[in-house]
């Protein structure tokens, strides 16, 4: 069985308070993008293993799909033996959330294939102890997400009439490095309320409290934003913790990027979501 996880990208971000438990309460929206990976798993006579294709994931023992797996077998032990095939056509570690769909959509996988009946909070609870983006997944619709990211409020928020152009300069950046250089702080206004006004609105109003670190450590992503600005965009930010940045632009204009760094891009026509 086949399943093609999608990620995301953040519209805005905000980082409220440190935790007891080491996390952060944060606001954001999450808006699903239809560049996917490809999971397959396939019963096997011997031992679960996973092989995984495309771009670098690191080591696969550690890979998400395979931690997904292992934490619903110790609570289904008749979960056969599987082997996992995943292709990574998501860049890694770029704000972009993809071990975590990864995850989510394994969970989703495993319970349909093998007719597991795990109830749905349970499900969520997986996931949560997968990552803090992983339950977003679960829904796959543009959501206002707080506490950790796991506490989802669906929004109805439509880009139709545009599209999106996804610029990733290669740069790992770390979510724990990240969340280590914020000072956090509770906004003005918040995010829920600016993603509802026109979009235009955006570029005066929705943050991303990661730009600050991740633009000054390197300036070059900061000037993707900005040549995505000079280009047309109605709206650009980084997305996450970085370093993925996207524009938004009104569907009909044209866009000349030339890709003169060799950076992964990928434009992405929203109306297909
Ligand atoms: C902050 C976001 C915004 O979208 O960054 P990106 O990963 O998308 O860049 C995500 O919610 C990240 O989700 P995810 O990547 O699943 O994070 P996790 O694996 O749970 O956490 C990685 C590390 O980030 C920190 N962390 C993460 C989420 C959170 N609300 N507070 C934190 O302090 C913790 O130090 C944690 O150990
Ligand atoms: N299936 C997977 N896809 C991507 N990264 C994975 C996966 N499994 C584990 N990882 C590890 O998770 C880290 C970041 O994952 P990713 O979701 O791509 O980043 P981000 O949260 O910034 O979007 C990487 O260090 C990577 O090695």
């Amino acid at each position: 069985m086949i399943t093609f996880p999608n990620c995301k990208i953040n519209l805005g971000l905000n980082i409220l308070r440190k935790r007891e438990d080491g996390f952060h309460d944060l606001e954001t929206v999450f808006f699903p993008i239809n560049l996917q990976d490809a999971l397959e798993i396939v019963p096997s006579s011997t031992k679960t293993q996973i092989t995984v294709t495309g771009i670098a994931a690191g080591n696969p023992e550690n890979n998400l799909c395979l931690k997904a797996y292992l934490l619903v077998k110790k609570d289904y032990p008749q979960l056969p033996a599987i082997t996992i095939h995943l292709h990574k056509a998501i860049p890694i570690g770029a704000g972009l959330g993809g071990g975590s769909a990864d995850a989510a959509f394994m969970l989703q996988l495993l319970n349909t294939k093998f007719y597991l009946h795990i109830p749905g909070d349970k499900i969520f609870d997986y996931a949560l102890q997968l990552g803090s983006d992983c339950s977003f997944f679960l829904l796959n619709k543009p959501c206002l997400a707080s506490g950790r990211g796991e506490v989802l409020e669906p929004i109805n928020l439509s880009l139709s009439g545009h599209k999106i152009l996804l610029i990733n300069p290669g740069i790992h950046v770390s979510t724990a490095e990240a969340f280590k250089k914020i000072i956090p702080a509770i906004p003005a206004k918040k995010i829920n309320d600016i993603v509802l006004q026109p979009i235009e609105t955006w570029k005066e109003e929705l943050g991303n409290d990661f730009e600050n670190y991740v633009f000054e450590r390197y300036p070059h992503v900061k000037k993707i934003k900005e040549d995505l600005y000079q280009k047309g965009a109605v709206y650009a930010a980084m997305s996450g913790s970085g370093s993925t940045v996207f524009g938004i632009f009104k569907k009909d204009e044209i866009i000349n990027y030339k890709n003169e760094q060799r950076f992964f891009y990928k434009l992405i026509n929203v109306a297909r979501l």
